[in-house]
């Protein structure tokens, strides 16, 4: 079992750069399997967990993947099965991506029914609801969820009681092959949508309006393999911007989009973050004083829930109370209880935790709940004192890449072990010349 050993105490300074965006990389490698001829190649491609298991889904169905230095190639012009099982959605509930595609291209898609995971129960009821009213017959049992329709796909008016980005998704890729047009009304407007939208466009879907609160599809025959650069990990970009803000440091994030960024950028600034546009990037200064600050997680273009918990580690050393209200899903504060470990003074009231700002957190060892979680905790261990170490590496590993040796070249004094070496290696080896910019700070 692996854990990372951080020590907090020091300044993060310098460049990192951003990598291909999980939440793009996964619809569109699902998106792929669309295509009835010529192969995709995807550039930019994280090199992460989640990335293997969707290659494994559609390897699985007969698809041809390769996968080498951020570059897959995808060749889906073989007659697919129409199956995901449950290992695979097990790991990774984007799995079930598969199923508008196949719905589209095949008439019938069979995958295992997600379960609920540690932020929520997520249901894919708006999913099926969309397959249906594009005239799909939807069965669910037996652990699966099956799909069928004879003849081609109908186009629709959808309207989706959330903007869920996974239905909004679903539907689209299923829409580009349906009959006729289909329209889909209070949408998901998140960037990877665009993403998701150009590269199906690209394949000869003809889609419209993405980024919007409606996109229009009309449907086409069919559609051919292509290739496509995944945008940049805004995530990513988030967790680093938090990891300056943390230590007070500077740190110039190569590839990070502002546009995509505008509500995290905005909720920094009033933490007295300095941030600045340069070359394509942005640099980010930390402040010698953080101010407190509330945060409301909403659909992109509102905050996004997947920088809750680590602008919660943030709002940590704050100066004053801070109050982060979670609307997106019903059980994302799984973590708070980590950050007690820690020695965090919090309090859950409902979808909102008021957090404590000035904290004298101490290192400990954690548990990541979700990805995010993992990197919060990280982020939280860079400023406390002494040692934390996390583990449940996992959840990491799901969606950030070397995030320890990425801070590690910042500066960061941390470390990815296993349990065996690190009982070898004793805590003085970790040891460093401690700049205390804590000091420096206050
Ligand atoms: C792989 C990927 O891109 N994951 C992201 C995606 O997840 P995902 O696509 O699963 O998230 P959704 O936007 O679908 O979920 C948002 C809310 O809608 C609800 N809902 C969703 C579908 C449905 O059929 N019925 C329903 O009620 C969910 O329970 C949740 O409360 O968007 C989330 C919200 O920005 C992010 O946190 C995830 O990182
Ligand atoms: C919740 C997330 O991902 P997923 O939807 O893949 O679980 C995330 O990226 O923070």
């Amino acid at each position: 079992m692996e854990k990372i050993i951080v020590r907090g105490g020091r300044q993060l300074n310098g460049a990192v750069k951003v990598e291909g965006a999980k939440n793009a990389v996964l619809p569109v490698i699902a998106a792929s399997i669309i295509a009835s001829k010529g192969k995709s190649v995807l550039h930019d491609v994280p090199v992460l967990a989640d990335v293997y298991t969707i290659n494994e889904v559609i390897r699985n169905m007969n698809a041809d993947v390769h996968f080498e230095n951020n570059t897959i190639t995808i060749d889906a012009s073989k007659p697919l099965t129409t199956e995901a099982p449950f290992e695979y959605v097990r790991k990774m509930r984007a799995s079930v991506l598969v199923l508008g595609p196949l719905l589209a291209r095949y008439g019938h898609g069979k995958v295992a029914m997600p379960g609920g995971c540690a932020i929520g129960s997520r249901p894919i009821d708006l999913h099926l609801k969309g397959f249906e009213a594009m005239g799909a017959e939807v069965h669910v049992g037996n652990g699966f969820v099956e799909a069928k329709v004879n003849g081609r796909l109908q186009g629709a008016k959808i309207y989706l009681d959330v903007p869920s980005v996974g239905a909004t998704e679903n539907i689209m890729m299923a829409a580009a092959l349906a009959e006729g047009k289909t329209v889909i009304e209070n949408c998901a407007k998140e960037p990877e949508i665009v993403d998701l939208a150009n590269f199906l466009n690209k394949m000869g879907a003809r889609i419209v309006g993405a980024g919007t609160e409606t996109i229009r599809i009309e449907g086409v025959d069919s559609l051919h393999g292509t290739e496509h650069a995944i945008i940049p990990d805004r995530v990513e970009a988030g967790t680093f911007m938090v990891a300056a803000a943390i230590t007070g440091g500077n740190i110039y994030i190569e590839n990070a989009v502002s546009e995509h960024l505008r509500s995290v950028i905005s909720k920094l600034e009033e933490m007295n973050v300095t941030i600045r546009e340069e070359n394509g990037g942005l640099r980010v200064i930390g402040p010698k004083k953080l101010k407190a600050t509330d945060i409301k997680t909403l659909p992109h273009p509102g905050f996004p829930t997947d920088m809750q918990s680590q602008m919660m580690a943030l709002m940590l050393f704050a100066q004053g109370t801070s109050v982060i209200t979670e609307t997106v899903f019903e059980n994302r504060f799984m973590h708070v209880e980590e950050f007690r470990r820690m020695n965090a003074k919090m309090k859950i009231e409902g979808r909102s935790v008021i957090v404590e700002g000035d904290a004298d957190l101490q290192g400990a060892e954690v548990a990541a709940t979700d990805l995010r979680a993992a990197a919060a905790l990280i982020l939280a261990g860079l400023r406390a004192e002494g040692y934390t170490r996390v583990t449940e590496l996992k959840h990491l590993d799901r969606g950030y890449v070397n995030l320890a040796g990425k801070l590690a070249a910042l500066g960061a004094n941390i470390e990815r072990v296993d349990e065996k070496a690190e009982i070898a290696e004793p805590e003085a080896e970790l040891d460093y010349q401690n700049n205390n910019f804590i000091a420096k700070l206050s």
